[in-house]
């Protein structure tokens, strides 16, 4: 039976997580485009492995979270990831603006409430800036994204979401994570997408 890897990509409000599920897998998206606040779309990827193997993936568009609900004055946090993702999870997009260093925050709240949930269960994580523009802010937050990153064991990707060639190599990778050795291969990068559900 052929295995589909459930992939949740979460962040901050507005970083960019539709643009770039669109965008990677249609490529229709331009600066015009108007697209709405996220409830949760769902999308099936066919995804070449760095293996050369073609891959199945769905992924999970989630609602953005709040930079102000995230935790509360005595460090609880108070809005999370819906439970349901966190049981079905086998990966996680993290994605944040580079020049937003409150949509990191939120990364950071979102890794600790799936530490805490996974149980014993392995799940593969990457993490996505999307820059919608350079700014003087953008190097001092890519520098503490990378410290985190590097201390997290995580692999961190810089995007522009309205660039679709820059979107393949963190799709692929994390793809290739998600799926054992192949038995053999063919190339074929980033080619069909269909969206099953979409309430937003
Ligand atoms: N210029 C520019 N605009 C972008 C980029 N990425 C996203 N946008 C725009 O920013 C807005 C929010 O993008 P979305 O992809 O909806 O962000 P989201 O994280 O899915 O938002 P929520 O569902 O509300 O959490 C949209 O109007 C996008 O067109 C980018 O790289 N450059």
């Amino acid at each position: 039976m052929v295995k589909i890897s459930k992939v949740v990509v979460c962040g901050m409000k507005g970083v960019g997580k539709t643009t770039i599920l669109e965008q990677a897998i249609y490529g229709h998206v331009n600066e015009k485009l108007d697209l709405h606040p996220t409830i949760e779309d769902i999308y099936v990827a066919n995804i070449e492995s760095d293996k050369g193997t073609k891959e199945k993936l769905r992924l999970y568009d989630t609602a953005g979270i709040e930079h102000s609900q995230i935790s509360t004055a005595n460090g609880m946090t108070n809005q999370q990831l819906p439970r349901h993702y966190l049981l079905i999870a086998d990966g996680y997009i993290l994605v944040y603006d580079t020049v937003k260093s409150t949509s990191f925050d939120v990364l950071v709240s979102i890794k600790k409430d799936i530490d805490k949930n996974k149980d014993k269960k392995e799940v593969t994580l990457i993490v996505i800036g999307n820059t919608f523009k350079e700014d003087e802010n953008s190097d001092s937050i890519a520098s503490k994204v990378n410290h985190w990153c590097g201390r997290e064991k995580i692999k961190h990707f810089t995007v522009n979401a309205l660039k679709r060639q820059t979107l393949f190599e963190p799709f692929i990778y994390i793809t290739s994570k998600l799926t054992p050795p192949p038995n053999k291969s063919s190339f074929t990068p980033l080619s069909m997408g269909r969206k099953v559900i979409k309430d937003s």
